[in-house]
Protein backbone atom coordinates (compact mmCIF):
# COMPACT_ATOMS: atom_id res chain seq x y z
CA UNK A 1 0.00 0.00 0.00
CA UNK A 2 1.22 3.43 -1.17
CA UNK A 3 1.47 6.29 1.72
CA UNK A 4 2.25 9.26 -0.90
CA UNK A 5 3.48 10.84 -3.53
CA UNK A 6 7.24 10.41 -2.63
CA UNK A 7 6.99 6.68 -2.98
CA UNK A 8 6.48 6.88 -6.51
CA UNK A 9 8.72 5.18 -9.43
CA UNK A 10 9.28 6.21 -12.42
CA UNK A 11 9.96 3.00 -14.13
CA UNK A 12 8.09 4.21 -17.35
CA UNK A 13 9.82 6.98 -19.08
CA UNK A 14 8.24 6.59 -22.94
CA UNK A 15 8.73 10.08 -23.83
CA UNK A 16 11.73 10.81 -21.98
CA UNK A 17 10.25 14.49 -21.62
CA UNK A 18 8.94 13.25 -18.11
CA UNK A 19 7.97 15.79 -15.32
CA UNK A 20 8.77 18.84 -17.33
CA UNK A 21 7.48 17.75 -21.09
CA UNK A 22 7.18 20.49 -22.85
CA UNK A 23 6.86 18.99 -26.28
CA UNK A 24 4.10 17.67 -27.21
CA UNK A 25 2.91 19.11 -30.15
CA UNK A 26 0.45 17.72 -32.91
CA UNK A 27 1.64 18.23 -36.23
CA UNK A 28 0.91 16.63 -39.41
CA UNK A 29 3.76 14.62 -40.28
CA UNK A 30 4.65 12.26 -43.39
CA UNK A 31 5.73 8.84 -42.47
CA UNK A 32 7.84 6.80 -44.65
CA UNK A 33 5.09 5.13 -45.84
CA UNK A 34 3.83 8.53 -47.58
CA UNK A 35 1.03 9.46 -46.02
CA UNK A 36 0.51 11.97 -43.68
CA UNK A 37 -1.03 11.85 -40.45
CA UNK A 38 -1.53 13.64 -37.23
CA UNK A 39 1.12 12.82 -34.63
CA UNK A 40 2.63 13.70 -31.10
CA UNK A 41 5.92 15.03 -30.92
CA UNK A 42 6.73 13.41 -27.84
CA UNK A 43 10.43 12.89 -27.50
CA UNK A 44 12.93 14.98 -28.22
CA UNK A 45 14.49 12.49 -29.92
CA UNK A 46 11.79 11.59 -32.15
CA UNK A 47 8.28 11.02 -33.24
CA UNK A 48 6.41 8.57 -30.91
CA UNK A 49 3.53 8.41 -33.18
CA UNK A 50 0.40 7.88 -31.39
CA UNK A 51 -2.85 8.33 -34.31
CA UNK A 52 -4.95 11.21 -33.27
CA UNK A 53 -7.97 8.80 -32.79
CA UNK A 54 -5.83 7.92 -29.43
CA UNK A 55 -4.67 10.70 -28.47
CA UNK A 56 -5.07 11.30 -24.94
CA UNK A 57 -6.44 15.62 -24.69
CA UNK A 58 -5.77 17.88 -21.72
CA UNK A 59 -8.73 20.57 -20.48
CA UNK A 60 -6.46 20.96 -17.38
CA UNK A 61 -2.63 20.71 -16.58
CA UNK A 62 -2.18 17.61 -14.71
CA UNK A 63 1.22 16.37 -14.09
CA UNK A 64 1.16 12.65 -13.66
CA UNK A 65 3.39 12.37 -11.21
CA UNK A 66 1.84 13.64 -8.38
CA UNK A 67 -0.76 11.04 -9.09
CA UNK A 68 -0.64 8.66 -6.37
CA UNK A 69 -3.63 6.40 -7.47
CA UNK A 70 -5.31 5.68 -10.71
CA UNK A 71 -9.33 4.30 -10.15
CA UNK A 72 -11.37 3.33 -12.89
CA UNK A 73 -15.09 2.69 -13.79
CA UNK A 74 -16.23 -0.70 -14.95
CA UNK A 75 -19.02 -0.22 -17.73
CA UNK A 76 -18.04 1.26 -20.48
CA UNK A 77 -14.29 2.08 -18.96
CA UNK A 78 -13.03 -0.95 -18.24
CA UNK A 79 -15.22 -3.22 -19.84
CA UNK A 80 -16.04 -1.84 -23.33
CA UNK A 81 -19.62 -3.11 -24.46
CA UNK A 82 -20.33 -2.66 -28.32
CA UNK A 83 -23.33 -0.84 -28.05
CA UNK A 84 -24.54 -2.39 -31.42
CA UNK A 85 -24.88 -5.48 -29.31
CA UNK A 86 -25.69 -4.32 -26.07
CA UNK A 87 -27.95 -1.63 -26.87
CA UNK A 88 -29.94 -3.83 -28.83
CA UNK A 89 -30.01 -6.31 -26.00
CA UNK A 90 -31.16 -3.65 -23.88
CA UNK A 91 -33.71 -2.10 -26.20
CA UNK A 92 -35.57 -5.73 -26.73
CA UNK A 93 -35.70 -6.03 -23.32
CA UNK A 94 -37.24 -2.93 -22.39
CA UNK A 95 -40.14 -3.76 -25.42
CA UNK A 96 -40.84 -7.02 -24.09
CA UNK A 97 -41.30 -5.05 -20.56
CA UNK A 98 -43.64 -2.63 -21.67
CA UNK A 99 -45.27 -4.91 -23.47
CA UNK A 100 -46.30 -7.98 -21.36
CA UNK A 101 -45.69 -5.54 -17.89
CA UNK A 102 -47.20 -2.75 -19.14
CA UNK A 103 -50.14 -3.18 -21.58
CA UNK A 104 -47.75 -1.71 -24.72
CA UNK A 105 -49.58 -2.98 -28.13
CA UNK A 106 -47.74 -6.43 -28.67
CA UNK A 107 -46.60 -4.42 -32.64
CA UNK A 108 -43.91 -3.46 -30.45
CA UNK A 109 -42.44 -6.21 -30.90
CA UNK A 110 -41.84 -5.90 -34.36
CA UNK A 111 -39.63 -2.77 -33.55
CA UNK A 112 -35.75 -1.83 -34.97
CA UNK A 113 -33.21 -0.23 -33.30
CA UNK A 114 -31.00 1.55 -35.01
CA UNK A 115 -28.07 1.80 -32.51
CA UNK A 116 -26.28 4.95 -34.51
CA UNK A 117 -29.49 6.82 -34.38
CA UNK A 118 -29.19 8.77 -31.01
CA UNK A 119 -25.76 10.17 -29.79
CA UNK A 120 -24.74 11.20 -26.53
CA UNK A 121 -25.45 15.13 -25.58
CA UNK A 122 -29.20 14.76 -26.40
CA UNK A 123 -31.70 16.01 -24.35
CA UNK A 124 -35.45 14.72 -24.64
CA UNK A 125 -38.52 16.64 -23.69
CA UNK A 126 -40.25 14.88 -21.83
CA UNK A 127 -43.92 16.61 -22.28
CA UNK A 128 -43.41 17.81 -25.71
CA UNK A 129 -42.13 14.35 -27.35
CA UNK A 130 -39.00 16.59 -28.44
CA UNK A 131 -35.35 15.06 -29.01
CA UNK A 132 -32.63 18.60 -29.00
CA UNK A 133 -29.02 18.91 -29.71
CA UNK A 134 -28.61 22.58 -27.82
CA UNK A 135 -24.90 24.60 -27.91
CA UNK A 136 -23.44 25.53 -24.30
CA UNK A 137 -25.06 28.78 -24.08
CA UNK A 138 -28.55 26.08 -24.27
CA UNK A 139 -29.86 27.65 -27.46
CA UNK A 140 -31.51 24.63 -28.86
CA UNK A 141 -30.14 24.22 -32.88
CA UNK A 142 -31.49 21.31 -33.95
CA UNK A 143 -35.15 20.20 -32.42
CA UNK A 144 -36.75 16.70 -33.62
CA UNK A 145 -40.27 15.58 -32.37
CA UNK A 146 -39.85 11.97 -32.65
CA UNK A 147 -38.21 11.43 -36.15
CA UNK A 148 -39.92 14.30 -37.37
CA UNK A 149 -37.20 17.22 -37.83
CA UNK A 150 -38.96 21.08 -36.14
CA UNK A 151 -39.42 24.02 -38.32
CA UNK A 152 -37.00 26.69 -37.90
CA UNK A 153 -40.20 28.67 -36.89
CA UNK A 154 -41.75 26.03 -34.46
CA UNK A 155 -38.18 25.32 -32.81
CA UNK A 156 -38.08 28.88 -32.52
CA UNK A 157 -41.32 29.40 -31.15
CA UNK A 158 -40.73 26.69 -28.71
CA UNK A 159 -37.28 27.09 -27.51
CA UNK A 160 -36.38 30.35 -28.53
CA UNK A 161 -37.20 32.71 -26.20
CA UNK A 162 -34.28 34.34 -24.11
CA UNK A 163 -36.34 35.36 -21.54
CA UNK A 164 -37.03 32.04 -20.82
CA UNK A 165 -34.06 30.77 -18.95
CA UNK A 166 -34.81 27.03 -19.11
CA UNK A 167 -32.33 25.26 -17.28
CA UNK A 168 -33.05 21.85 -19.98
CA UNK A 169 -32.85 19.52 -16.81
CA UNK A 170 -34.77 16.92 -14.93
CA UNK A 171 -37.68 16.57 -14.11
CA UNK A 172 -38.73 18.02 -17.50
CA UNK A 173 -35.84 16.87 -19.46
CA UNK A 174 -33.78 13.50 -19.83
CA UNK A 175 -30.13 14.00 -20.16
CA UNK A 176 -28.65 11.68 -22.58
CA UNK A 177 -25.14 11.77 -21.14
CA UNK A 178 -24.25 8.19 -21.10
CA UNK A 179 -24.12 5.36 -23.37
CA UNK A 180 -26.98 3.24 -21.55
CA UNK A 181 -29.33 5.95 -22.74
CA UNK A 182 -29.18 5.19 -26.61
CA UNK A 183 -31.92 2.75 -26.59
CA UNK A 184 -34.58 4.02 -24.38
CA UNK A 185 -33.90 7.41 -26.40
CA UNK A 186 -34.65 5.66 -29.36
CA UNK A 187 -37.47 4.11 -28.16
CA UNK A 188 -39.23 7.38 -26.63
CA UNK A 189 -38.63 8.67 -30.30
CA UNK A 190 -40.49 5.97 -31.79
CA UNK A 191 -42.92 6.07 -29.17
CA UNK A 192 -43.99 9.62 -29.75
CA UNK A 193 -44.21 9.17 -33.58
CA UNK A 194 -46.52 6.30 -32.54
CA UNK A 195 -48.48 7.68 -30.57
CA UNK A 196 -48.81 10.78 -32.92
CA UNK A 197 -50.09 7.69 -35.80
CA UNK A 198 -52.26 5.82 -33.52
CA UNK A 199 -54.20 7.72 -31.28
CA UNK A 200 -55.80 6.10 -27.73
CA UNK A 201 -53.57 2.67 -28.85
CA UNK A 202 -50.96 3.92 -25.82
CA UNK A 203 -52.57 2.49 -22.78
CA UNK A 204 -54.26 5.07 -20.82
CA UNK A 205 -53.56 7.25 -23.99
CA UNK A 206 -50.30 8.26 -21.53
CA UNK A 207 -48.70 11.69 -22.61
CA UNK A 208 -45.49 11.80 -23.86
CA UNK A 209 -44.18 12.11 -20.37
CA UNK A 210 -45.94 9.32 -19.02
CA UNK A 211 -44.38 6.96 -21.72
CA UNK A 212 -40.50 8.39 -20.72
CA UNK A 213 -41.47 7.48 -17.60
CA UNK A 214 -42.79 3.76 -18.42
CA UNK A 215 -39.47 3.81 -20.98
CA UNK A 216 -37.33 4.68 -18.57
CA UNK A 217 -39.02 2.06 -15.98
CA UNK A 218 -38.42 -0.89 -18.45
CA UNK A 219 -35.25 -0.14 -18.86
CA UNK A 220 -34.37 0.43 -15.03
CA UNK A 221 -35.81 -3.37 -14.65
CA UNK A 222 -33.69 -4.77 -17.25
CA UNK A 223 -30.53 -3.62 -15.41
CA UNK A 224 -31.59 -4.56 -11.94
CA UNK A 225 -33.60 -7.90 -12.65
CA UNK A 226 -30.82 -9.84 -14.10
CA UNK A 227 -32.40 -9.42 -18.04
CA UNK A 228 -28.88 -8.31 -19.36
CA UNK A 229 -26.11 -9.51 -16.86
CA UNK A 230 -27.80 -13.08 -18.10
CA UNK A 231 -27.71 -12.62 -21.80
CA UNK A 232 -24.08 -10.73 -21.42
CA UNK A 233 -22.74 -13.80 -18.50
CA UNK A 234 -23.73 -16.00 -21.72
CA UNK A 235 -21.52 -14.80 -24.57
CA UNK A 236 -19.43 -11.79 -23.13
CA UNK A 237 -17.81 -11.59 -26.45
CA UNK A 238 -21.02 -10.79 -28.18
CA UNK A 239 -21.31 -7.53 -26.12
CA UNK A 240 -18.00 -6.89 -24.72
CA UNK A 241 -14.53 -5.85 -27.04
CA UNK A 242 -11.70 -7.90 -25.77
CA UNK A 243 -9.63 -5.32 -25.08
CA UNK A 244 -5.57 -7.08 -24.49
CA UNK A 245 -4.07 -3.90 -23.66
CA UNK A 246 -6.27 -3.53 -20.52
CA UNK A 247 -3.89 -5.53 -18.46
CA UNK A 248 -0.36 -4.38 -19.73
CA UNK A 249 -1.70 -0.54 -19.12
CA UNK A 250 -2.95 -1.50 -15.47
CA UNK A 251 0.16 -3.29 -14.75
CA UNK A 252 1.98 -0.30 -16.59
CA UNK A 253 0.33 1.96 -13.49
CA UNK A 254 1.64 -0.47 -10.79
CA UNK A 255 5.07 -0.56 -11.84
CA UNK A 256 5.14 3.22 -11.90
CA UNK A 257 4.04 3.26 -8.34
CA UNK A 258 0.44 3.88 -8.56
CA UNK A 259 -2.25 2.04 -7.06
CA UNK A 260 -4.91 1.22 -9.03
CA UNK A 261 -8.45 1.15 -7.88
CA UNK A 262 -12.14 0.33 -9.40
CA UNK A 263 -15.57 2.08 -8.11
CA UNK A 264 -18.04 0.93 -10.09
CA UNK A 265 -21.76 0.36 -9.62
CA UNK A 266 -21.55 -2.88 -11.69
CA UNK A 267 -20.34 -6.28 -10.64
CA UNK A 268 -18.56 -7.95 -13.66
CA UNK A 269 -17.25 -11.07 -11.30
CA UNK A 270 -15.55 -12.94 -14.71
CA UNK A 271 -12.95 -10.24 -15.26
CA UNK A 272 -11.09 -10.32 -12.38
CA UNK A 273 -11.80 -14.45 -12.14
CA UNK A 274 -10.78 -14.83 -15.60
CA UNK A 275 -7.22 -15.48 -15.76
CA UNK A 276 -6.78 -14.31 -12.72
CA UNK A 277 -6.44 -10.45 -12.94
CA UNK A 278 -7.82 -9.28 -9.34
CA UNK A 279 -4.10 -8.73 -8.42
CA UNK A 280 -4.55 -5.97 -10.87
CA UNK A 281 -6.62 -4.37 -8.32
CA UNK A 282 -6.70 -4.01 -4.43
CA UNK A 283 -8.86 -7.25 -4.11
CA UNK A 284 -7.90 -10.58 -3.38
CA UNK A 285 -7.80 -12.96 -5.76
CA UNK A 286 -9.46 -15.29 -3.48
CA UNK A 287 -11.69 -13.09 -1.92
CA UNK A 288 -14.62 -13.56 -4.36
CA UNK A 289 -16.16 -10.57 -2.76
CA UNK A 290 -17.29 -9.39 -6.07
CA UNK A 291 -19.36 -12.61 -7.10
CA UNK A 292 -21.35 -12.36 -3.55
CA UNK A 293 -23.39 -9.67 -5.17
CA UNK A 294 -24.58 -12.02 -7.49
CA UNK A 295 -26.00 -14.84 -5.14
CA UNK A 296 -26.29 -12.65 -1.90
CA UNK A 297 -23.52 -13.81 0.58
CA UNK A 298 -22.85 -10.21 2.70
CA UNK A 299 -20.56 -7.83 1.22
CA UNK A 300 -18.02 -5.88 3.81
CA UNK A 301 -19.94 -3.01 4.37
CA UNK A 302 -18.31 0.25 5.31
CA UNK A 303 -21.40 1.89 5.77
CA UNK A 304 -20.19 5.44 7.43
CA UNK A 305 -17.57 6.29 10.34
CA UNK A 306 -20.18 6.18 12.37
CA UNK A 307 -20.79 2.25 11.86
CA UNK A 308 -17.42 1.20 11.15
CA UNK A 309 -14.58 3.07 12.52
CA UNK A 310 -11.32 3.47 10.43
CA UNK A 311 -9.19 1.38 12.77
CA UNK A 312 -11.75 -1.69 12.00
CA UNK A 313 -11.19 -1.78 8.80
CA UNK A 314 -9.86 -4.92 7.51
CA UNK A 315 -7.30 -4.25 5.45
CA UNK A 316 -6.91 -8.13 4.23
CA UNK A 317 -10.45 -7.66 2.77
CA UNK A 318 -10.56 -5.39 -0.48
CA UNK A 319 -13.35 -5.01 -2.05
CA UNK A 320 -16.14 -2.47 -0.34
CA UNK A 321 -20.14 -2.44 -0.91
CA UNK A 322 -21.34 1.45 -0.01
CA UNK A 323 -18.46 3.44 2.20
CA UNK A 324 -17.05 6.81 1.45
CA UNK A 325 -13.84 8.47 0.20
CA UNK A 326 -12.28 8.72 2.94
CA UNK A 327 -12.34 5.51 3.83
CA UNK A 328 -11.16 5.07 0.44
CA UNK A 329 -8.36 7.78 0.72
CA UNK A 330 -7.22 6.14 4.14
CA UNK A 331 -6.68 2.68 2.22
CA UNK A 332 -4.67 4.16 -0.81
CA UNK A 333 -2.42 6.90 1.19
CA UNK A 334 -4.19 9.41 -0.33
CA UNK A 335 -2.99 13.10 1.62
CA UNK A 336 -4.96 15.28 -0.69
CA UNK A 337 -8.02 14.19 -3.18
CA UNK A 338 -5.96 15.90 -6.09
CA UNK A 339 -3.46 13.06 -5.95
CA UNK A 340 -6.17 10.49 -7.26
CA UNK A 341 -6.94 9.97 -11.03
CA UNK A 342 -10.31 8.84 -11.98
CA UNK A 343 -11.46 7.29 -15.32
CA UNK A 344 -15.04 7.10 -16.69
CA UNK A 345 -17.43 7.36 -18.74
CA UNK A 346 -20.12 8.99 -17.56
CA UNK A 347 -20.11 12.78 -17.54
CA UNK A 348 -22.13 13.08 -14.83
CA UNK A 349 -21.90 10.23 -12.67
CA UNK A 350 -18.15 9.47 -12.54
CA UNK A 351 -16.46 12.84 -14.22
CA UNK A 352 -18.81 15.61 -12.64
CA UNK A 353 -19.19 14.51 -9.44
CA UNK A 354 -15.75 13.29 -8.92
CA UNK A 355 -14.39 16.71 -9.62
CA UNK A 356 -17.07 18.78 -7.90
CA UNK A 357 -17.98 16.72 -4.98
CA UNK A 358 -14.71 14.49 -4.26
CA UNK A 359 -12.37 17.39 -5.44
CA UNK A 360 -10.64 14.39 -7.66
CA UNK A 361 -8.83 14.48 -11.43
CA UNK A 362 -10.29 13.04 -13.96
CA UNK A 363 -10.53 11.63 -17.34
CA UNK A 364 -13.52 10.86 -19.80
CA UNK A 365 -13.63 8.34 -21.94
CA UNK A 366 -15.71 9.19 -24.85
CA UNK A 367 -15.76 5.59 -27.32
CA UNK A 368 -17.23 8.04 -30.19
CA UNK A 369 -14.43 10.49 -30.15
CA UNK A 370 -11.88 7.99 -32.00
CA UNK A 371 -13.71 8.18 -35.31
CA UNK A 372 -14.85 12.19 -34.55
CA UNK A 373 -10.94 13.22 -34.71
CA UNK A 374 -10.04 10.63 -37.29
CA UNK A 375 -13.08 12.79 -39.55
CA UNK A 376 -12.23 15.76 -37.95
CA UNK A 377 -8.20 15.36 -39.39
CA UNK A 378 -9.91 14.31 -42.88
CA UNK A 379 -11.83 17.30 -43.48
CA UNK A 380 -10.13 19.73 -41.88
CA UNK A 381 -9.46 21.80 -45.14
CA UNK A 382 -13.56 22.33 -45.62
CA UNK A 383 -13.86 22.82 -41.49
CA UNK A 384 -10.94 26.06 -42.23
CA UNK A 385 -12.70 27.56 -45.45
CA UNK A 386 -16.48 27.09 -43.81
CA UNK A 387 -15.20 29.66 -40.77
CA UNK A 388 -16.67 32.78 -41.33
CA UNK A 389 -13.36 34.69 -40.03
CA UNK A 390 -11.61 34.08 -42.69
CA UNK A 391 -11.67 36.99 -44.81
CA UNK A 392 -8.91 37.87 -46.93
CA UNK A 393 -9.51 41.58 -48.84
CA UNK A 394 -12.05 44.00 -47.98
CA UNK A 395 -13.05 46.15 -51.19
CA UNK A 396 -14.91 49.87 -51.20
CA UNK A 397 -17.45 50.54 -53.57
CA UNK A 398 -17.19 54.76 -53.65
CA UNK A 399 -19.55 57.07 -55.67
CA UNK A 400 -18.50 60.66 -55.59
CA UNK A 401 -16.21 59.61 -53.01
CA UNK A 402 -17.99 58.55 -50.49
CA UNK A 403 -18.02 54.74 -49.41
CA UNK A 404 -21.54 53.24 -50.59
CA UNK A 405 -20.59 50.14 -50.20
CA UNK A 406 -18.19 47.43 -49.13
CA UNK A 407 -17.62 44.34 -50.79
CA UNK A 408 -16.22 41.37 -48.50
CA UNK A 409 -14.17 38.68 -50.64
CA UNK A 410 -13.41 36.25 -48.11
CA UNK A 411 -11.81 32.61 -48.05
CA UNK A 412 -10.09 31.05 -51.23
CA UNK A 413 -10.00 27.50 -50.20
CA UNK A 414 -7.88 25.12 -52.65
CA UNK A 415 -9.03 26.84 -55.60
CA UNK A 416 -12.64 27.57 -54.57
CA UNK A 417 -13.05 31.24 -53.76
CA UNK A 418 -16.33 32.17 -52.49
CA UNK A 419 -17.37 36.20 -52.69
CA UNK A 420 -19.38 37.35 -49.74
CA UNK A 421 -20.91 40.79 -49.77
CA UNK A 422 -21.87 43.36 -47.17
CA UNK A 423 -23.41 46.42 -47.56
CA UNK A 424 -23.00 49.80 -46.30
CA UNK A 425 -25.06 50.97 -45.74
CA UNK A 426 -27.63 48.56 -46.38
CA UNK A 427 -30.22 49.43 -49.35
CA UNK A 428 -33.05 50.34 -47.27
CA UNK A 429 -31.21 53.32 -45.90
CA UNK A 430 -32.26 55.97 -48.49
CA UNK A 431 -28.74 58.20 -47.38
CA UNK A 432 -26.91 56.23 -49.78
CA UNK A 433 -28.76 57.42 -52.73
CA UNK A 434 -28.21 61.45 -51.53
CA UNK A 435 -26.33 63.27 -53.72
CA UNK A 436 -27.05 61.80 -57.03
CA UNK A 437 -28.84 61.68 -59.96
CA UNK A 438 -31.33 59.72 -61.53
CA UNK A 439 -28.48 57.57 -63.74
CA UNK A 440 -26.59 57.55 -60.88
CA UNK A 441 -29.15 55.97 -58.73
CA UNK A 442 -30.10 53.46 -61.23
CA UNK A 443 -26.70 52.62 -62.07
CA UNK A 444 -25.80 52.07 -57.49
CA UNK A 445 -29.24 50.71 -57.02
CA UNK A 446 -28.79 47.68 -59.77
CA UNK A 447 -25.15 46.98 -58.72
CA UNK A 448 -26.44 46.61 -55.02
CA UNK A 449 -29.41 44.27 -56.12
CA UNK A 450 -26.39 42.34 -57.68
CA UNK A 451 -24.14 42.41 -54.68
CA UNK A 452 -27.40 41.56 -52.57
CA UNK A 453 -28.51 38.69 -54.63
CA UNK A 454 -25.00 37.25 -54.87
CA UNK A 455 -24.67 37.67 -50.73
CA UNK A 456 -27.55 35.25 -50.91
CA UNK A 457 -26.95 32.87 -52.97
CA UNK A 458 -23.22 32.86 -51.02
CA UNK A 459 -24.85 32.56 -47.65
CA UNK A 460 -27.36 30.20 -48.82
CA UNK A 461 -24.47 28.12 -50.43
CA UNK A 462 -22.39 28.50 -47.07
CA UNK A 463 -25.09 26.71 -45.26
CA UNK A 464 -25.96 23.99 -47.36
CA UNK A 465 -21.37 22.98 -47.06
CA UNK A 466 -21.69 23.65 -43.63
CA UNK A 467 -25.31 21.42 -43.29
CA UNK A 468 -23.16 18.76 -45.28
CA UNK A 469 -19.79 18.87 -43.39
CA UNK A 470 -21.80 17.88 -40.68
CA UNK A 471 -23.41 15.49 -41.77
CA UNK A 472 -20.56 13.39 -42.82
CA UNK A 473 -20.35 12.82 -38.55
CA UNK A 474 -24.04 12.12 -38.09
CA UNK A 475 -26.32 12.40 -40.77
CA UNK A 476 -29.23 14.07 -37.70
CA UNK A 477 -27.10 15.51 -35.18
CA UNK A 478 -23.87 16.49 -36.68
CA UNK A 479 -20.32 16.78 -34.85
CA UNK A 480 -20.63 15.76 -31.30
CA UNK A 481 -18.68 18.34 -29.89
CA UNK A 482 -20.10 20.84 -31.86
CA UNK A 483 -23.48 22.46 -32.34
CA UNK A 484 -23.05 25.18 -35.99
CA UNK A 485 -20.05 27.10 -34.79
CA UNK A 486 -20.48 26.62 -30.79
CA UNK A 487 -19.02 23.98 -28.93
CA UNK A 488 -21.88 21.46 -27.97
CA UNK A 489 -23.53 21.40 -24.36
CA UNK A 490 -22.26 18.41 -24.17
CA UNK A 491 -18.75 19.32 -25.52
CA UNK A 492 -18.75 22.21 -22.81
CA UNK A 493 -19.64 19.91 -20.06
CA UNK A 494 -16.28 17.65 -21.09
CA UNK A 495 -14.24 21.30 -20.91
CA UNK A 496 -15.61 21.80 -17.51
CA UNK A 497 -15.17 18.88 -15.90
CA UNK A 498 -13.21 16.68 -16.76
CA UNK A 499 -9.36 17.25 -16.83
CA UNK A 500 -8.46 15.14 -19.63
CA UNK A 501 -10.46 12.89 -21.86
CA UNK A 502 -9.74 10.03 -24.73
CA UNK A 503 -11.31 7.50 -27.21
CA UNK A 504 -10.22 4.51 -24.68
CA UNK A 505 -8.81 3.78 -20.91
CA UNK A 506 -6.07 1.97 -22.89
CA UNK A 507 -5.12 5.22 -24.11
CA UNK A 508 -2.94 5.65 -21.04
CA UNK A 509 -0.18 3.16 -21.92
CA UNK A 510 0.98 5.12 -24.77
CA UNK A 511 2.23 7.76 -22.98
CA UNK A 512 4.42 7.54 -19.90
CA UNK A 513 3.32 7.46 -16.53
CA UNK A 514 4.96 10.45 -15.71
CA UNK A 515 3.59 12.55 -18.53
CA UNK A 516 2.79 16.17 -17.84
CA UNK A 517 -0.60 17.16 -19.62
CA UNK A 518 -0.85 20.68 -20.84
CA UNK A 519 -3.86 22.42 -22.54
CA UNK A 520 -3.45 24.30 -25.25
CA UNK A 521 -3.76 27.96 -24.49
CA UNK A 522 -7.43 29.89 -24.28
CA UNK A 523 -7.91 32.47 -26.61
CA UNK A 524 -10.66 35.32 -26.17
CA UNK A 525 -12.45 35.89 -29.68
CA UNK A 526 -10.35 39.56 -29.56
CA UNK A 527 -7.26 37.47 -29.28
CA UNK A 528 -8.23 34.58 -31.59
CA UNK A 529 -7.38 36.50 -35.23
CA UNK A 530 -3.83 37.89 -33.31
CA UNK A 531 -2.58 35.23 -31.83
CA UNK A 532 -3.78 31.53 -32.86
N1 LIG B 1 -30.71 0.08 -12.26
C1 LIG B 1 -30.14 0.61 -13.34
N2 LIG B 1 -28.86 0.33 -13.61
C2 LIG B 1 -28.31 0.86 -14.70
C3 LIG B 1 -29.02 1.70 -15.56
N3 LIG B 1 -28.20 2.08 -16.57
C4 LIG B 1 -27.02 1.48 -16.33
N4 LIG B 1 -27.08 0.74 -15.22
C5 LIG B 1 -26.07 -0.10 -14.61
O1 LIG B 1 -25.14 0.74 -13.98
C6 LIG B 1 -23.91 0.08 -13.95
C7 LIG B 1 -22.88 1.06 -14.41
O2 LIG B 1 -21.64 0.50 -14.09
P1 LIG B 1 -20.35 1.43 -14.01
O3 LIG B 1 -19.22 0.46 -13.94
O4 LIG B 1 -20.31 2.25 -15.24
O5 LIG B 1 -20.49 2.24 -12.75
C8 LIG B 1 -24.01 -1.14 -14.83
O6 LIG B 1 -24.10 -2.29 -14.05
C9 LIG B 1 -25.31 -0.95 -15.56
O7 LIG B 1 -25.92 -2.18 -15.81
C10 LIG B 1 -30.37 1.98 -15.26
O8 LIG B 1 -31.06 2.71 -16.00
N5 LIG B 1 -30.89 1.41 -14.14
MG1 LIG C 1 -19.52 3.35 -16.65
Amino acid sequence: MLSGANQLRANYRMDGAGVDDKTSLFQSVTFSDGVQEPCIWSSPGGIHKINIGKRIFCNRSLNMTSIVAVGFDMDYTLAQYKPETFESLAYEGTIRKLVYDLGYPPMLLEWTFDWKYMVRGLVLDKKRGNILKMDRHKYVKVAYHGFRELSKEDKVATYGSTLIRDAFDEPDYALIDTLFSLAEAYLFAQLVDFKDNNPGKIPGDAGYSRMYKDVRAAVDLCHRDGTLKQMVAKDPKRYINEDTSIVPMLKMLRDSGRSTFLVTNSAKPSFFHDENRAHLFEVEPESGMLLNTDNGTPMPQVGGALRLPLKSLNKSCKVFQGGNVGHLHKLLGIESSSQVLYVGDHIYGDILRSKKVLGWRTMLVVPELEKEVEFLWECRGTRKYLNPCGLTSINCLEVHGDVRAIRILTVTYENYTVKHWLLFPNENDVSVFEGLNGDEKEKLSSELEKLESQREKVRLSHQQSQRECHQKFHKVWGQLMKTGYQNSRFAHQVERFACLYTSQVTNLSLYSPDKYYRPSEDFMPHEFDILA
